[in-house]
């Protein structure tokens, strides 16, 4: 049988760590009378992209995401509706879809999982035509992301220390939604569209949420006292977060939302600016996954 064409794109700044040597251990673990791989480091922002397009071209078989959820999402929207699966090797900070999905952040049962091979087909969504996989969002969401793209220190730490900096001054926005023909008007904190369950790091937006029920979860967080920050804190890591009464989850197909102006959205944690008016699709069984 002919062997199959593998290439991991390595993201060498995700998750704080630099990844040498990391060809050399996946190698080890990889079964190389199934695999012909090829190892390739990216250099700068979207150029996994860039070299998953072309690997796509050159007819590879599968492709490995080595990093957290926005390599996963350079990657991964160029798989779209492709019959060429992901696989991932979680190395990001929070990890948020490989959680979801039980890929181990231990490399040699992570290797293992590609070398048996089993395929699922997940569900994305999509903001004004951009892809997400795990979780996208705006109001406070977006603007921590913003504020994380620029920090040095990566992973939850990092983050905390710009949640506790900004939460205070941030005022909650207006929101007008139709969620597949409902409308609804609320004051919000932010919202996240949640594919996945997860942010990361075992932080549950959207206990409920499943990526294969072509149903995004769209969570609208209301503000909330800071008193009650601990509280909601609790609530993301005991899934929990549907019973809070800051908390409405509504699940949907096609989503609109317009907001005071436009602004910061992120897409699996990645920062860009959208327009006011914000366009979201499932795209139901779009991406075959390695799990
Ligand atoms: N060589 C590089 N130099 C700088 N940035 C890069 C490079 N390669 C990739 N990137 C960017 O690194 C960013 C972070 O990647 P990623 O989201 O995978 O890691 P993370 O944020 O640590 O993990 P997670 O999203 O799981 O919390 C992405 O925006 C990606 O475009």
């Amino acid at each position: 049988m002919a062997k199959k064409r593998i290439q991991f794109l390595i993201n060498p700044i995700s998750g704080g760590r630099k990844k040498k040597g990391f060809e050399q251990s996946a190698r080890k673990f990889l079964n190389a009378h199934l695999y012909e791989a090829e190892f390739k480091v990216t250099e700068h922002a979207q150029h996994a992209s860039d070299l998953a397009r072309k690997a796509i071209k050159e007819g590879v078989d599968l492709l490995v995401a080595v990093g957290g959820d926005g390599t996963i999402n350079e990657i991964a929207k160029e798989l779209l509706h492709t019959a060429i699966p992901l696989a991932i090797i979680p190395e990001g900070s929070g990890n948020g879809l490989a959680r979801y999905l039980q890929i181990s952040s231990d490399l040699s049962t992570a290797i293992n999982k590609i070398n048996a091979g089993h395929v699922s087909t997940i569900d994305s969504g999509l903001v004004n035509g951009k892809a997400f996989f795990n979780v996208a969002g705006m109001g406070f969401d977006a603007l921590i992301s913003n504020r994380f793209a620029e920090n040095l220190t990566r992973g939850p730490v990092g983050y905390l220390k710009i949640v506790l900096q900004e939460i205070s001054r941030y005022r909650p926005q207006s929101y007008t939604l139709n969620i597949d023909g409902k409308i609804l008007n609320r004051e919000a904190f932010m919202i996240s569209i949640a594919n996945s369950p997860q942010y990361g790091n075992n932080a549950y937006i959207a206990p409920g949420a499943t990526a294969d029920d072509g149903l995004l979860d769209v969570c609208i967080i209301k503000q909330f006292p800071l008193l009650q920050f601990p509280v909601m804190i609790y609530h993301l890591f005991s899934r929990t977060a549907h019973q809070s009464e800051y908390v409405e989850i509504i699940k949907g197909k096609h989503i609109v939302i317009e907001r005071e102006t436009a602004g910061p959205v992120h897409l699996d944690g990645e920062p860009l600016e959208l327009d006011r008016k914000l366009t979201i699709d499932v795209l139901p069984s779009s991406l075959k996954v390695v799990c």
